[in-house]
């Protein structure tokens, strides 16, 4: 199993270009299966992620060809992937391939609405939480679906079509509402979403889903109203810019000191947590090929940060913030909102000599001045890269553990830092 090595103790300085976001390409992926015409993805991001998903539409039919690059296009640059659904020759998801993500349990949307019917295994609990999908039954049932849990299925019909409906969700839900848009671009009517999530990686899916010929108005704002069409056509869409992975780069600068400038993503789609950071002592401006973020000289303040949907603190970057406020100069609280079990990078960070108590859903981090590398085990996506950023500064050597969850999420990482003068390399065994 491959780690990570990194020497604390370098600055960053340079340029780090970011990749197409993993949380967009994953539905925009999955609206493929809403059209027997061609759908053309630009920007994907090379991730297990997205290559586990691959094999999920593969196995429904999806034909896939990727495209080469071109003269003059950097390495960095993502991949344009063509996706043709014009045979969905299965509608069931094998647990084998869904207990592997998360997201892929959205295919029930699409396959639902196109198909009539569609058998998807439960995606199970996770390390940061148990996750459960009821959402997204309740609101394809007000479409006129049935479903049935058996054997661990999800088992959902609607042979005479889904109906446009009203639905309110008692909680927000990103993938929740993901799904109620695919399924509702092809419904009989209108559908409206209330209490709809509005991250901006809905407003991508919306945005592909328009060009594909759906009527969504609203994305981006608590209100989603959708009215079906009959079919959906091809289009070309290029993915967001991941605002997780520009973050998680802001914040490892933060971290380090030195001046990056992260290209090929924008300010807009993290201002939070961007705010957060500037409280925290980094200076941070947009330029004309993205964001800047300096930290020179002066230390990193404590800042208290709660985690909320859209446009609040992204949950996503929560790990990477609480490995920055290691190193504060003072105390901070860290409360996390959106998952009951996401704290698994507590006890990694604290071999490193980080201070951190936890209280119910709260974090306090008492900042120290120094911490000292150590074997570190990565216990999910987002928990193992907070890992990396206190590794950044730690002295001697830190080794991350289970790099495959890292992967998941992030292209080239020791690549993009090495690139900017940190000392991180992989150990493939
Ligand atoms: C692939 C992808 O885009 N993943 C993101 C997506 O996950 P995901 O879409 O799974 O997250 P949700 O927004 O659905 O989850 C938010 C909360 O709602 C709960 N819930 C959700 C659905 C449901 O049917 N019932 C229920 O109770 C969840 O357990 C969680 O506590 O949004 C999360 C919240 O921003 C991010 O952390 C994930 O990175
Ligand atoms: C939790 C995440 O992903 P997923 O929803 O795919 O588990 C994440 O991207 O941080």
């Amino acid at each position: 199993m491959d780690r990570i090595r990194i020497r604390g103790g370098n600055p960053l300085n340079g340029t780090i270009p970011i990749s197409g976001a993993k949380n967009a390409a994953l539905p925009l992926m999955i609206s493929s299966l809403l059209t027997d015409d061609q759908l053309t993805l630009e920007n994907v991001p090379h991730l297990a992620d997205v290559e586990q998903l691959i094999r999920i539409l593969t196995n429904h039919g999806v034909d896939y060809t990727v495209a080469g690059k071109r003269a003059g296009q950097s390495t960095a640059s993502g991949r344009t992937i063509h996706f043709s659904a014009r045979n969905i020759v299965d509608t069931v998801a094998p647990y084998e391939l869904v207990s592997k993500m998360r997201a892929s349990f959205w295919v029930i949307g699409p396959l639902l609405a196109r198909m009539g019917r569609a058998k998807v295994s439960l995606p199970g609990g996770c390390a940061i939480g148990t996750r459960p999908v009821d959402l997204f039954i309740d609101g394809l049932r007000k479409l006129g679906a049935t479903i049935e849990i058996e054997g661990g299925y999800a088992i959902a019909d609607a042979k005479g079509g889904l109906v446009g409906d009203r639905f309110v969700f008692p909680k927000v839900s990103v993938g929740a509402t993901h799904v109620l848009m695919m399924a509702a671009s092809l419904a009989k009517g209108e559908t409206v979403l209330e209490n709809a999530a509005r991250e901006p990686e809905v407003v991508d899916l919306a945005n592909c889903l328009n060009a594909m010929g759906a009527r969504i108005e609203g994305a981006g704002t608590a209100t989603i109203t959708i009215t079906g069409v009959s079919q959906l056509s091809g289009a070309r869409h290029a993915v967001l810019p991941d605002r997780i992975e520009t973050g998680t780069y802001a914040m490892a600068v933060a971290m380090a000191g030195g001046a990056v400038t992260l290209t090929n993503t924008r300010s807009a789609l993290l201002d939070t947590a961007l705010g957060a950071l500037k409280d925290a002592g980094a200076s941070i401006r947009d330029t004309p090929e993205g964001i800047h973020v300096t930290r020179n000289g002066g230390g990193i303040q404590p800042v208290d940060v709660v985690t909320d949907p859209f446009p609040g603190f992204p949950t996503d970057l929560q790990a990477q913030f609480m490995g920055l406020m290691t190193r504060a100069n003072g105390t901070s609280h860290i409360t996390e909102t959106i998952f009951e079990n996401r704290f698994m990078h507590v006890q990694e960070l604290a071999r490193l000599g980080a201070k951190i108590s936890l209280s119910g859903q709260t974090a306090k981090v008492e900042g120290v001045p120094v911490l000292k590398g150590a074997p570190v085990m990565a216990t999910d996506l987002r928990a193992s890269v907070s890992l990396v950023i206190a590794g950044l500064v730690a002295e001697g050597e830190t080794e991350v553990h289970r790099v495959y969850h890292l992967d998941r999420g992030f292209e080239r990482l020791e690549e993009k830092l090495t690139a900017c003068g940190a000392d991180i390399d992989r150990i493939s065994s």
